[in-house]
């Protein structure tokens, strides 16, 4: 399988389901390559499964360029979207272009996701216009939780759902080539995808987005967090709390580490040496 372009992605609206899953080190970035996943984000919220903080917006430019490098050398045949990080493109045109022009060079990032509507346009249209290609975020925007009042789905009345769709008109036609959709109605998403020609991506926006992307560490269970669009495929983090102790348990037990584990010396070797 070979990496996807822009128009690739473009192109699966109406036809296939895409499907996303973050990744932020080399072992996700193997393990959704091999799965054979359409896209990978390397997302801000590792600031919360990698750095374990209590939200996103402590991560840096650095931190990004460093985990999308990773991911990128990791997962060579996948299409690769980098976050923006929280104020590395709000404050000016030319803050966002020298990011993502930093993210494009250095990391092997296909495309770069940033968050917000009307407000980002400018932002939008520039990076586009500079052929670096832009990913939307719209509904739960996480770098303005302390706007928004917490982690809350957004769009829910018929005032906000309106904004909400002229955003995604307005996003499509400042260029961007797919736009996520967070925690809003899925009734709400489903116009939205109707009346856009880019495809959506939900994340928590329901079935009727034209793909669906999810944070790896909690499909897997191995998550503090658990918003209710986030369904388990697994329980990795119980499971591997259990092997940890099992583990604890046999060393105090002198059961590991056995001889299949361990190294010999021959015979002859063995004479000479304990002799000594
Ligand atoms: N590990 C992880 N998964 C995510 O999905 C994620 C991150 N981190 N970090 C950035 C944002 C934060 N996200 C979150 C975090 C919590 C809820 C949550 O608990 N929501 C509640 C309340 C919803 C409401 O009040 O409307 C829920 O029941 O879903 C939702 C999205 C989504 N993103
Ligand atoms: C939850 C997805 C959409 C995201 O932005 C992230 O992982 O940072
Ligand atoms: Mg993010």
């Amino acid at each position: 399988m070979s990496k996807k372009t822009i128009l690739n992605i473009k192109e699966c609206k109406n036809t296939k389901k895409l499907t996303m899953i973050t990744a932020y080190d080399a072992t996700s970035a193997k393990i959704a390559e091999k799965a054979g996943i359409d896209m990978i984000l390397v997302g801000d919220s590792l600031g919360m499964t990698m750095q374990g903080n209590d939200d996103t917006n402590g991560v840096t430019l650095g931190d990004m360029i460093y985990h999308t490098k990773i991911v990128s050398k990791n997962a060579p045949n996948t299409f690769i979207v980098a976050d923006m990080p929280f104020m590395s493109y709000e404050i000016s045109v030319s803050q966002a272009l020298e990011s993502a022009a930093e993210i494009f060079r250095k990391t092997g990032a296909r495309a770069v996701k940033l968050e917000g509507g009307e407000t980002m346009l400018p932002q939008i249209k520039a990076l586009t216009d500079a052929g670096i290609p832009v990913m939307g975020h719209l509904g739960l925007t996480p770098q303005r939780a302390a706007m928004l009042g917490g982690f809350k789905a957004q769009a829910r009345t018929a005032k906000g759902a309106e904004k909400l769709l002229e955003e995604a008109l307005m996003l499509e036609e400042a260029g961007c080539f797919a736009v996520v959709l967070e925690a809003v109605p899925y009734k709400i998403a489903e116009i939205i995808t109707k009346k856009l020609s880019i495809p959506t991506i939900s994340c928590g926006a329901g079935k009727y987005c034209d793909g669906q992307v999810l944070v790896f560490h909690d499909m897997l269970g191995l998550s503090d967090i658990a918003p209710r669009f986030v369904k388990k495929y697994a329980d990795l983090g119980e499971q591997a709390v259990q092997a940890v102790q099992s583990y604890i348990r046999e060393v105090e037990q002198g059961e590991f580490p056995a001889l299949e584990h361990s190294f010999n010396i021959s015979d002859e070797e063995w004479e000479k040496f304990s002799h000594k």
